[in-house]
């Protein structure tokens, strides 16, 4: 035998209510269906009898809507040869309702004994029309009033249930009453037939006291989500349903803002271990939750994560407490004087500190209480005065199994600091059901969905991808990532989502992610204007879990943002090498602000392309290798020109032709003039260790000064045509000595230089081709034979590639 429970949205209109009596036609073991009042109707009731006690006589237009909307209901479920009979029952109980109504508004009063009468209406309605409906539909149905059942005490508006006669009176009823009983939520009358509520959760209680009563195989609730859920999806969208709980899970769970059932509400089941089924009247043939007394054999730890989004933090602290017996007797005894509930607490074993939570809206009569109270000790100076701390919240995590798994804490507690939120507090239950954080309020939902990932999707992490930069290297990275996502997908379980794009004029938000195959129509579509101090807002305000920030631009600007990202917990990757060859204090700090935050700053891709560059010297640097000498060819765009440079073409020509294949940066003379290379050669001295600024690079430049003076990147290339002949000259010279021009960068003992050299055979960087960059790195460990790092050191594939590297070293990271 079951018992099923339809809440108000499930009975919100006729169609609904169809479907409510199809699920209950299909069950061969319903015995009781309890239905709560037509969705919204409860409320309307209590705000026309609200308005009539004020006497504002708009009460009567209150009234007429709720009138119609049953009368409606009854004319459009009842089939015709019943539906006078139905209508003239429905406005019988109507006038009775506008009678009572009436009278509050002649006595301007309306007590809680009223109230309760009202309210009573809305179930009354409703479950006498459904009951009719069933007859009609073939069900062999009856309208039960439950104030015949359900005894109480005369506590109006939140009335106790007399569980001895309840059940009795339960018990005989259904006896005598072999039909299918569609019984009013929420009702009940005390010992003199006075019709009592039950107070918060009201339906969900009633068919629990069914269920006890009757000893039934299951409850099940029909209400309009799949379940108890792992999170609220109003916060995290991939929450999911959770399949089987534990009532002390539920009620953890349910205590905590997922507000599928209200705890209480399950003592009457729980006592008689029957089972609650969670299910979903929008989704009937979806199985939903299961609540019951066996923890689940799954292996998950955790079931749900769970908030309250609002609460205030009180510390009472100061030496007087060490070792005072008492105290914390007297600091709540203080606050349940007054009813004030306290949500959590937690206390050091240091016994300094007594740190709990509150409602906002109490905390300021708390704070009182608390000074109140231990006024003498504050004066003495043995305890501080109070205060309360404001716009926090509680984020939890629940599961029975916790307390048999270990690193359940740790893992919350690196997701938590790996997306920057901080801790202000923690308390764990010694029942281990449940571990609460007391974070910032700004941090809920980042926090609720770093949970998620962590505990629920560890086999798909979503990596929120915020870009600037979609020209060469932009595009063509993003061109990667779709053709790579797939395949990340399912090796790595790693979703690069792209939340935002970027370039000098428009920019592009989208929290759900930006379709890939679409991002340039969408970006030269959108309405944005692009600035970088409100993209790097916005990028703060969404505040999103596993944030990186990729710069593809060249842009001083776009870097001078960096140090407000890092703090903003995000990771960057960047081939912009402004950052890293500005001044050495903004280099190094933008280091120490990622360790401080925990996120990582990536940049191979500022020298060689994707060559391991970087890494590799890092790894030498760090595992105790001496670099003794860096020697190399940093330039892809020179290394072209000169690979490429012969009798039959001309120097201009061959520059021209690097900018197209997309070697040279967006303003060429950066390369031609050696500072690209001087950035490049000083980040690598910087990964040694040394300090040094980009004026400590020695250039040997090799351009004339026409051009190295040029205004502008078409007055560059017009100079550079003019001294095509000297550079054919330059070349001529070093062929004749069986020689090629190569631009190379030097770096040892302490001194860093650059210059144009004419290398024959016997030198290592005499074979290059294309845009070969070559590191030769002699060491300690290397001191005749350098390692030498060699290939393609500039390109849109190669250098989009390194980033798309170091983006996924990221993803693994976090
Ligand atoms: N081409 C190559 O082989 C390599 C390039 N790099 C670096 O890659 C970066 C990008 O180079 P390319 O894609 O060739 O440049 P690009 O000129 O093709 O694209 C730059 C992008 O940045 C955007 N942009 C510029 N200033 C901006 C600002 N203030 N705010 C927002 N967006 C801005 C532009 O609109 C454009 O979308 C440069 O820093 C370059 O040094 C690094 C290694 C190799
Ligand atoms: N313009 C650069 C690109 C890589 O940093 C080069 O030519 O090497
Ligand atoms: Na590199």
């Amino acid at each position: 035998m079951k018992v099923l429970k339809f809440g108000g949205s499930s009975v919100q209109t006729p169609e609904r209510i169809r479907n409510v009596v199809k699920i209950v036609k299909a069950d061969k073991q319903a015995r009781v269906v309890v239905c709560s009042a037509f969705g919204g109707i409860t409320d309307q009731l209590i705000n026309t009898a609200k308005m009539a006690e004020k006497g504002d006589e708009t009460y009567k237009n209150l009234f007429k809507e709720i009138e119609k909307r049953h009368i409606e209901a009854a004319k459009e479920l009842i089939e015709i040869k019943r539906q006078s009979s139905v209508v003239a029952q429905v406005k019988n109980l109507l006038n009775e309702l506008e009678e009572l109504l009436e009278g509050i508004f002649l006595l301007r009063e309306l007590s809680k004994r009223t109230l309760d009468n009202i309210v009573s209406f809305g179930e009354r309605f409703s479950c006498y029309i459904i009951s009719e409906y069933a007859k009609d539909a073939g069900l062999q149905a009856e309208y039960l009033d439950t104030r015949k059942v359900i005894r109480t005490n005369s506590n109006f508006t939140n009335a106790a249930v007399d569980f001895e006669i309840t059940d009795k009176l339960i018990q005989e009823y259904i006896a005598q009453h072999p039909a299918l009983q569609i019984a009013t939520g929420f009702i009940g009358s005390n010992a003199e037939g006075v019709t009592t509520t039950l107070g918060r959760g009201g339906s969900d209680y009633t068919v629990s006291i069914f269920g006890a009563a009757l000893q039934a195989s299951e409850i099940e609730i029909w209400t309009d989500v799949d379940g108890v859920m792992t999170a609220d999806p109003r916060k995290v969208a991939q929450a999911f349903p959770v399949p089987t709980l534990t009532y002390e899970e539920a009620m953890e769970l349910s205590h905590f803002g997922a507000k599928v059932i209200y705890p209480p509400t399950m003592v009457p089941a729980l006592k008689k271990n029957i089972p609650i089924l969670i299910r979903n009247t929008f989704n009937p043939d979806f199985k939903g939750s299961i609540i019951y007394n066996q923890s689940s054999s799954d292996g998950k730890a955790v079931k749900g994560i769970t908030s309250i989004s609002n609460i205030a933090l009180l510390r009472v602290q100061g030496s007087g407490m060490v070792g005072v017996a008492g105290v914390s007797a007297r600091l709540f005894g203080a606050l349940a004087k007054e009813s004030i509930s306290v949500i959590l607490i937690t206390q050091a074993s240091s016994e300094h500190s007594i740190c709990f939570a509150v409602k906002p809206e109490e905390a300021p009569l708390a704070v009182k209480l608390i000074n109140e109270e231990f006024a003498t000790e504050i004066q003495r100076s043995e305890i501080d005065k109070v205060v309360a701390e404001y716009d926090l919240s509680i984020v939890a995590i629940v599961g029975e199994n916790m307390k048999k798994t270990s690193g359940v804490a740790g893992k919350m507690f690196q997701s938590l600091g790996k997306n920057g939120i901080n801790i202000t507090a923690i308390a764990q239950g010694s029942s281990e059901l449940n571990i609460s954080v007391v974070i910032k309020k700004e941090d809920e939902v980042k926090a609720l969905r770093a949970l998620h990932q962590a505990f629920f999707l560890s086999d798909i992490k979503v990596i929120n991808v915020f870009i600037v930069g979609v020209g060469l290297i932009g595009s063509t990275l993003l061109k990667q990532i779709q053709e790579q996502k797939k395949y990340l997908l399912k090796e790595y379980s790693i979703d690069f989502k792209i939340i935002a794009l970027a370039n000098s004029k428009k920019k592009l938000f989208d929290a759900n992610g930006i379709d890939l195959t679409v991002w340039k129509e969408r970006l030269f579509n959108s309405p944005e204007n692009m600035d970088m101090e409100s993209f790097v807002r916005e990028m703060e305000q969404l505040n999103l879990p596993n944030s990186v920030f990729i710069d593809n631009t060249a842009s001083s600007l776009v870097s001078s943002f960096y140090e407000r990202i890092l703090k903003a917990s995000i990771s960057i990757v960047t081939p912009n090498k402004i950052a890293s060859s500005g001044g050495y204090h903004q280099y190094q700090n933008l280091k120490d602000l990622a360790k401080k935050h925990d996120v990582v700053y990536l940049y191979e891709t500022n020298v060689g392309a994707a060559l391991p560059v970087i890494s590799t010297l890092q790894d030498l640097v760090n595992s105790g290798d001496k670099i003794l000498k860096i020697e190399a060819v940093l330039s892809g765009t020179l290394s072209y020109i000169f690979n490429t440079f012969d009798s039959t073409k001309k120097f201009s020509e061959v520059v021209k032709d690097a900018k197209l294949k997309g070697y040279t940066e967006p303003d060429p003379r950066e390369d031609l003039s050696c500072s690209d290379v001087a950035r490049k050669i000083l980040i690598l001295t910087r990964e040694c260790g040394y300090p040094m600024e980009s004026s400590d690079v020695v250039i040997h430049g090799f351009i004339p000064e026409s051009c190295q003076k040029a205004p502008s990147v078409e007055e560059f290339f017009v100079e550079l045509e003019k001294s095509d002949a000297y550079f054919e000259q330059m070349r001529a010279n070093a062929e004749k000595e069986g020689k090629v021009l190569r631009c190379i960068a030097k770096f040892e003992n302490g001194r860093a230089d650059i210059a144009l050299q004419a290398v024959g055979r016997e030198h290592p960087f005499y074979q290059l081709s294309g845009s070969d960059n070559i590191i030769a790195f002699t060491t300690a460990r290397y001191p005749e034979r350098p390692l030498l790092v060699k290939g393609a050191g500039a390109g849109a594939e190669v250098t989009a590639a390194g980033v798309f590297a170091d983006m996924i070293r990221i993803a693994n990271y976090l």
